[in-house]
């Protein structure tokens, strides 16, 4: 479990990290999404102790990162690709690491199988692709067997079959009971990938939810040939009804079982009836508007002719 209490982190005038208060629970994928520069990677340099909070705190299982007597064993992270240097075989890197965290050296052999590195296992890490030096990352992050993992975009730059296996990795790790922390621009992805959600801009929360919530069907499109008097009938306090032709409604505020009811009851024909989900990029987007440091202009729709 990591969590975070009024987390604040500044860098001189520039507040990175603005009073952060989120949980990522055991047994759950948390996405933690944000535009540029909203603050991710700072606040997991403050989970991890690379950096000290300006205020609040974070910890990890109950501690801060500092006080565990093994943190290797309690929080696995992958914060950039290759920090492995490049004359080392991923083997003997990984050794490495385990003599020094007192782990044993069978745990190696297991997580090297796990990220499916052992064929080049003796191989100098410099010879590694991409793909390669995440699955060794992850190799590293894992050593310790850690309850909770972090890792900052660790989809970045994978091609379709290492983002599938990365994909399945977090679902296995968290259904494995760990707290899994995971930064990413990819929203298609991390929509299909995370539970939970928290997302950030400049510094501060804007929203922690699970990812069903986030995208849950916001509107209902009917067709029906008695629209206009099933409108009439759906018309109350926070229900929003437009029409976009004649025969459709977009209707905002019911789920589809009250429209359904609404059109049995007063025996209205009903041709469709479709919840429309929101996609995680348009609520993101939505949420993150007035967050974004360098916002573009729209190259379709809104230039002047
Ligand atoms: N060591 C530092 N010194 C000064 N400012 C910093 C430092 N580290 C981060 N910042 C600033 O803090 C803010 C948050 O940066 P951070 O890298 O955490 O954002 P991010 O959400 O990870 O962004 P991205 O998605 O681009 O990786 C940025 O404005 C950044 O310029």
């Amino acid at each position: 479990m990591i969590e975070a209490h009024g987390l604040t982190k500044r860098y001189g005038d520039r507040t990175a990290v603005d009073d952060l208060t989120f949980t990522v629970r055991p047994g759950t994928v948390t996405g933690f999404l944000g535009p540029n520069g909203a603050g991710k990677s700072t606040t997991m340099r403050l989970v991890l102790g690379l950096d000290r909070p300006t205020g609040g705190r974070v910890t990890v299982n109950g501690r801060a990162y500092r006080d565990h007597p093994a943190p290797l064993c309690e929080v696995g992270a992958l914060l950039e690709a290759r920090a492995a240097h490049g004359g080392r075989s991923a083997r003997s890197h990984l050794l490495a690491l385990a003599r020094s965290h007192g782990i044993p050296r069978r745990r190696v052999a297991e997580v090297i199988d796990l990220v499916g590195l052992r064929e080049v296992a003796g191989k100098r890490t410099k010879g590694f692709s991409l793909g390669m030096g995440q699955r060794l990352g992850i190799a590293c992050a894992l050593l310790g067997d850690p309850g909770a993992v972090v890792l900052d975009e660790p989809v970045n730059g994978l091609d379709p079959e290492g983002v599938l296996w990365m994909r399945n990795l977090l679902k296995g790790l968290a259904a494995e009971g760990r707290a899994v922390l995971v930064s990413s621009h990819l929203m298609n992805e991390m929509a299909v990938t995370a539970d939970e959600v928290i997302v950030i801009g400049r510094g501060r929360l804007i929203a922690a939810t699970s990812m069903h919530e986030l995208t849950r069907p916001a509107r209902v499109r009917v067709v029906s040939p008695d629209a206009a008097r099933l409108g009439e009938l759906l018309a109350g306090p926070g229900v929003e009804i437009s029409s976009p032709r004649p025969g459709e409604l977009e209707v905002r505020g019911l789920a589809c079982e009250p429209i359904g009811r609404t059109a049995a009851a007063h025996a209205l024909t009903v041709y469709e009836l479709t919840p429309r989900a929101v996609g995680l990029e348009q609520v993101f987007m939505e949420l993150t508007r007035d967050s974004v440091e360098y916002a573009g202009r729209a190259t379709s729709g809104g230039a002047a002719a």
